[in-house]
């Protein structure tokens, strides 16, 4: 997805946004993209000058291709030397400027790794239409031959990191007398109640991701699974995890310990919307204890993650986008059934 670096790239970074049609249909999408994205400046640029006046996801987002590429030449010597792009879907360095650069590297051979660890046709969906545009535009003769991760909700060690982190936090920040009772609170980025009731796999896939992490625990403590940054005014998958918070408040609970299972890194919905926006209503709601478990970033267990999700990959014939939704109605204006079938043509070697 990308995110502003700056302030002045916060109205650009929206307009992007909300012309997607993968993500957001819009009657005149070309027309409201630009008039709801100005609306919307003054708020997320105030939100993005109080995480330090932009995203990080840039930064942390290198970091993860860097390491990556010195892992996969280590544990697949086979296939080095790795070289990472970043295709960003709505700032620079966006895919047209990753499939230029590949290009211009004489790259052969390309896996189009997702950073959304749940399929969800509205992210790596669309990031994936995405791609096969530019490819049938800027690579024609098809000079590069391509194959798809498109998910790995229960990858061992990307449950074993939020394990780790989780039993970090609740060890740095409790008590031992009161670990056992601290609340986990899972929360993911929500989605419309459209995208859901076509089938989008993304809630059963968090689910699937909590499951297997509470299972690695040992289902010491309680937990929930909530959706939070809902947008605008039709309805989105619940519960919200402001309302959670506050609920745990009610019931007299003074621990409270967030987990964001569906981001690989920090950016302004883990440092705004849950550690400032959620933090104050916590407190309000007499949660003393409210703390947030470390987002995944550069630790080298979820770099060891990525680059075992790319071994794997390799080494079982890596053809494979069975996957990926045939044609599903939450992204048709895309045909996601295109973009399947043209990863499924590549002959790889
Ligand atoms: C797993 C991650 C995400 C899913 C799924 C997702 C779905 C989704 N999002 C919108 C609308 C908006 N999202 C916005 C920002 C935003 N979304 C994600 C992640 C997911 N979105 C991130 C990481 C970010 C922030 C980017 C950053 O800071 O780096 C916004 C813009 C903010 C705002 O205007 O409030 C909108 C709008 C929809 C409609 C949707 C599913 C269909
Ligand atoms: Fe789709
Ligand atoms: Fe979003």
């Amino acid at each position: 997805m990308g995110g502003p670096k700056t302030l002045n790239d916060v109205e650009g970074f929206l307009t992007q946004l909300f012309s997607d049609k993968d993500l957001i249909p819009l009657p005149f999408q070309s027309l409201l993209a630009p008039w709801i994205s100005k609306r919307r400046v003054p708020k997320i640029q105030d939100q993005y000058a109080k995480i330090g006046g932009g995203s990080p996801i840039h930064h942390w987002t290198e970091r993860q291709g860097i390491l990556l590429e010195q892992v996969l030449d280590q544990i697949r010597p086979e296939s080095a030397p790795h070289k990472s792009y970043i295709a960003f879907r709505y700032v620079k360095p966006l895919t047209e400027h990753a499939v230029t650069a590949m290009k211009a590297d004489g790259v052969k051979r390309a896996i189009a790794l997702t950073l959304y660890p749940q399929y969800s046709c509205s992210t790596t969906g669309s990031s994936l239409n995405e791609l096969v545009r530019n490819l049938k535009d800027q690579d024609p003769e098809q000079s590069i031959k391509w194959s798809v991760i498109d998910r790995y909700p229960t990858q061992p060690l990307l449950v074993e990191t939020f394990a780790k982190h989780i039993e970090e936090a609740l060890e740095r920040e409790y008590p031992a007398s009161e670990r056992d009772s601290v609340p986990l609170v899972f929360s993911a980025h929500s989605l419309p109640m459209s995208v859901v009731n076509r089938g989008d796999t993304y809630p059963a896939e968090v689910g699937a991701t909590v499951h297997a992490v509470m299972t690695r625990l040992g289902n010491r403590n309680p937990y929930r699974l909530v959706w939070q940054s809902q947008v605008g005014p039709s309805p989105w998958l619940g519960p919200k995890t402001e309302d959670v918070i506050k609920g745990y408040g009610k019931q007299g609970f003074k621990n409270l310990l967030v987990v964001p299972i569906a981001f690989v890194s920090d950016h302004i919905e883990t440092l705004f919307e849950l550690d400032l926006e959620y933090g104050h209503v916590a407190k309000e709601a007499g949660i003393t204890g409210y703390k947030r478990v470390e987002s995944l970033n550069d630790d080298p267990l979820f770099i060891k993650c990525l680059a075992d999700v790319v071994k794997s990959h390799l080494d079982s014939g890596a053809s494979s986008t069975k996957q990926l939704p045939l044609r599903c109605p939450s992204c048709i204006s895309e045909k996601c059934g295109e973009t399947k079938k043209f990863f499924a043509d590549q002959k790889l070697e």
